[in-house]
């Protein structure tokens, strides 16, 4: 072990394009395109029979074939199996939560290289049976006799065959993320018309992106696909515009409000998979492979979107981001502005926007956040600069990888430079890091 922390260098990254649910990856299952990131990672970064100091990625979504997942997709790709991995999952945050356990232990001089990345599926989500059938068929398993088996099985009602699917709500307030994201909308007062608007940059600087080549080491060709699919570089705030509300018109109807949130303006339901390569200075040297950017730092907050406290109402679902950021600034003696680069995940328009607000205002910052002012706004010719996630699209742990390995090439292009990373996730968690180079 080093005595004191190694940087954590940013080699690169690799991910398949991403592809609407129920789409071109309709077959494809979490392992395949797990798999796949990392196999064309490898070829990227000639590490084809090479061993990983530790693989970590995960799955928001996971069948029960995908127990180990992580492992799997490493025994069936180009790397030395010998490498150890092993599954992570925070949500939304997965992608980003497995970097920083990779960088982490290559930062105490544990390991010298490792894999971070994370993979999701909602056209191959898991469907589980029911309670009732469920024990039945565990009864009918270990019954003794053929009698017993078929008087077990005579137990089963039709009721018992409805299965059971993952909701997109969360298990405590029964409301869906959109839902949860168009309340904290309203109370910060995000219009329609700048999340139409922010929806449109998005599929707009994708666009320009692919077009200047800028994705052409990040991204690989899978199943004949060969960019995101979501991907609308005709997106316009007018057309979007246009598109009938589909979150938060219960929560609209109850103050009087119009309901902001649309399918053009919140992400849509996404397959796919990414991963990126972290190693030590000496490690990426030695394997002759240039540095894009450094891990520097990262924080995690979550908050109380249930019930409130002194006297509060309860934090936005996705506002976790909004506790995290602070403190890692303090930490890093920096202040909001001086990034040049700002990646926050496009889960709806509306939550970057929220987080944008909430930084902005000073009320929030001083009552909730517990700072002496505001933290103020940010240049926004600088977020998102290369799209995000509302015109990629977001497979829920995948998201992460393709955020850090796209910023750390950012910051190799320019040359030098700082860029903050911020991606909310389920449960009311935040994951935030910093990069530079
Ligand atoms: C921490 C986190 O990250 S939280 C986020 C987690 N993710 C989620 O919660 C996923 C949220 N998304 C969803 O549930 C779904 O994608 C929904 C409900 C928003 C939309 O689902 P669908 O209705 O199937 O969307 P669909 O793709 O059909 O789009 C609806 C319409 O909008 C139109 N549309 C969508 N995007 C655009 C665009 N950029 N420009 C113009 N029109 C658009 C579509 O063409 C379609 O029009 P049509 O009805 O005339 O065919």
């Amino acid at each position: 072990m080093t005595t004191s922390p190694r940087k954590v260098a940013i080699v690169g990254g690799n991910r398949i394009p991403f592809a609407r649910s129920n789409g071109k990856y309709a077959d494809a299952s979490n392992q395949d395109m797990l798999t796949a990131a990392i196999d064309g990672l490898a070829s990227r970064y000639n590490l084809q029979g090479k061993r990983m100091g530790m693989v970590a990625a995960g799955a928001v979504l996971k069948h029960a074939r995908d127990f180990n997942l992580t492992r799997e997709s490493v025994v069936g790709s180009v790397l030395d199996s010998s490498s150890p991995a092993y599954d992570v999952q925070q949500a939304c945050g997965t992608g980003l939560a497995t970097a920083i356990q990779v960088a982490d232990a290559i930062a105490v001089g544990r390991i010298d290289a490792g894999i971070a990345g994370g993979t999701d599926t909602t056209s191959d989500a898991p469907l589980a049976v029911n309670d009732d059938l469920r024990k039945i068929l565990i009864k009918v398993t270990s019954a003794k006799s053929t009698v017993d088996r078929l008087r077990l099985l005579g137990d089963i009602r039709p009721q018992s065959l409805v299965p059971e699917q993952p909701q997109n709500a969360e298990p405590r307030t029964g409301l869906s993320m959109g839902e949860h994201a168009a309340i904290t909308a309203r109370e910060l007062g995000v219009t329609r018309e700048a999340q139409d608007a922010l929806a449109a940059a998005s599929h707009h600087n994708l666009a320009a992106s692919y077009e200047s080549g800028f994705q052409d080491d990040l991204v690989t060709p899978f199943l004949g696909v060969p960019r995101d699919d979501n991907m609308r570089p005709d997106s316009s705030e007018e057309k979007l515009g246009k598109l009938k509300p589909v979150f938060g018109k219960r929560d609209a109807e109850a103050h009087g409000t119009e309901a902001t949130m649309t399918a053009g303006n919140s992400t849509p339901l996404t397959d796919g998979a990414s991963a990126v390569l972290l190693a030590s200075e000496a490690w990426a040297e030695e394997n002759k492979l240039p540095v894009r950017a450094y891990l520097v730092d990262s924080e995690t907050a979550a908050v109380d979107f249930i019930h409130g406290h002194d006297g509060r109402t309860p934090d936005g679902l996705l506002m976790a981001p909004t506790y995290a950021v602070p403190r890692l600034l303090e930490r890093n003696g920096l202040t909001l502005q001086d990034f040049d680069y700002y990646e926050i995940h496009e889960a709806f328009a509306s939550q970057v926007l929220a987080t944008l607000a909430a930084w902005e205002s000073e009320e929030y910052c001083t009552e909730r956040l517990g700072l002496d002012s505001a933290l103020g706004s940010i240049d926004r010719s600088k977020l998102n600069v290369h799209g995000s996630s509302l015109a990629a699209g977001h497979p829920f742990a995948a998201t992460g990888a393709r955020i850090l390995a796209a910023t750390a090439k950012l910051l190799e292009e320019k040359g030098s430079g700082r860029a903050l990373i911020s991606i909310c996730a389920a449960g009311g968690q935040g994951v935030t890091a910093i990069v530079e180079r």
